[in-house]
């Protein structure tokens, strides 16, 4: 980084054994430290012809070479375990989707199927010879980490509901209500502990909630780790806040956006946006394993509780 300006791009090829998800967090620096790198994307390659066999393997054959980080990982799965395959999809933000010529058309759409039921969010692309019909906007400059697409959050799961065809990783889609300051905090708190201390918040253990007669042991549900996390957060002063994470590191950052819904870049933090989305709610994709979507969702409804509704703004 010396030699600023000498480089447009700095494309780094892992090895095919690689977790994305220990890597990302390095070059996903706070913009306050100064650096000139930033996160643009994932993109994971993707041989259509092996890559169901590569889910299907057990980690220790695909992924022989597991650093401890990987290996604790893996010690705290409950049933079937990840294999490398499932981590470099679960963090892909776009997937080449290649070698598609070797493969007929009915075995490409249980491939792409497969890969949607694990990742909602990514953008797919299918190639012969890894060739795309361009490199910017498709793997660089895809601006995975500062944008956050209002529709693609909107699509995953529902439109392509596939949620049960990986039994090890899925994406999971989670309402938020408007929020008020307070309810943000509460997110914030939220957050933290799913993805730091992996524990689902339950009513029952929130002295802060409300009492809900309904809970019952699946809501504190643990066992479940979070890959990648995506949301957009409509707040009741009418700005929008986009959540960002991979693994335990999250982010919440102000919006700009225009009336789709599609943000700006990331010279835009610190102005806030006034149009209010179509859609009444806000969002969070969570891309994981062992999320039970139903006690995700009430986890987070109890939460943020009450206040949330109060629409008070600070
Ligand atoms: N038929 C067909 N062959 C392909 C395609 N893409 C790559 N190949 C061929 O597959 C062979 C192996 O290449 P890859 O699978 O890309 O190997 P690689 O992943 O680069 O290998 P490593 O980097 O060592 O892991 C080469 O002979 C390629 O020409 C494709 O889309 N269709």
């Amino acid at each position: 980084m010396d030699r600023r300006g000498l480089f447009d791009y700095i494309l780094l090829e892992t090895t095919g054994l690689a977790d994305p998800g220990n890597i990302a967090p390095l070059f996903w620096v706070d913009e306050g430290l100064g650096s000139t790198i930033y996160l643009d994307g994932i993109v994971t390659l993707i041989d259509a012809k092996n890559i169901l066999r590569s889910l299907d393997e057990p980690p220790a054959a695909s992924a022989p070479l597991l650093t401890a980080l990987e290996n604790e990982q893996h010690d705290r799965q409950s049933g079937k375990e990840l294999a490398t395959a499932h981590m470099q999809i679960s963090h892909a933000d776009v997937i080449v989707l290649n070698k598609t010529d070797l493969v007929s058309s009915n075995d490409l759409s249980l491939v792409k199927a497969r890969i949607e039921a694990i990742n909602g969010l990514a953008k797919i692309h299918t190639t012969t010879h890894s060739r795309v019909p361009s490199l910017s906007g498709l793997i660089l400059d895809i601006h995975a980490y500062d944008a956050v697409d209002a529709a693609a959050l909107n699509l995953t799961i529902e439109a392509k509901g596939h949620s049960h065809l990986d039994a090890s990783i899925s994406t999971i889609n989670l309402r938020v209500r408007v929020l008020d300051y307070e309810g943000l905090r509460r997110l914030d708190a939220w957050l933290r502990s799913v993805m730091w201390e992996f524990a689902l918040p339950s009513l029952e253990t929130d002295a802060d909630a409300a009492v809900n007669e309904d809970v019952d042991d699946d809501a504190r549900h643990s066992g479940f780790e979070i890959h990648r996390t995506k949301g957009r957060l409509l707040l009741a002063d009418g700005s929008v806040r986009l959540l960002q994470g991979v693994r335990e590191i999250f982010e919440i950052l102000d919006a700009v956006e225009n009336r789709t819904g599609r943000s700006d870049d990331r010279s835009g933090h610190d102005k806030y946006c006034h149009e209010r989305p179509d859609s009444d709610a806000g969002k969070i994709v969570l891309i994981g394993r062992g999320l039970l979507r139903e006690a995700f969702q009430r986890s987070l409804d109890g939460a943020l509780g009450a206040v949330n509704d109060g629409m008070k703004m600070e």
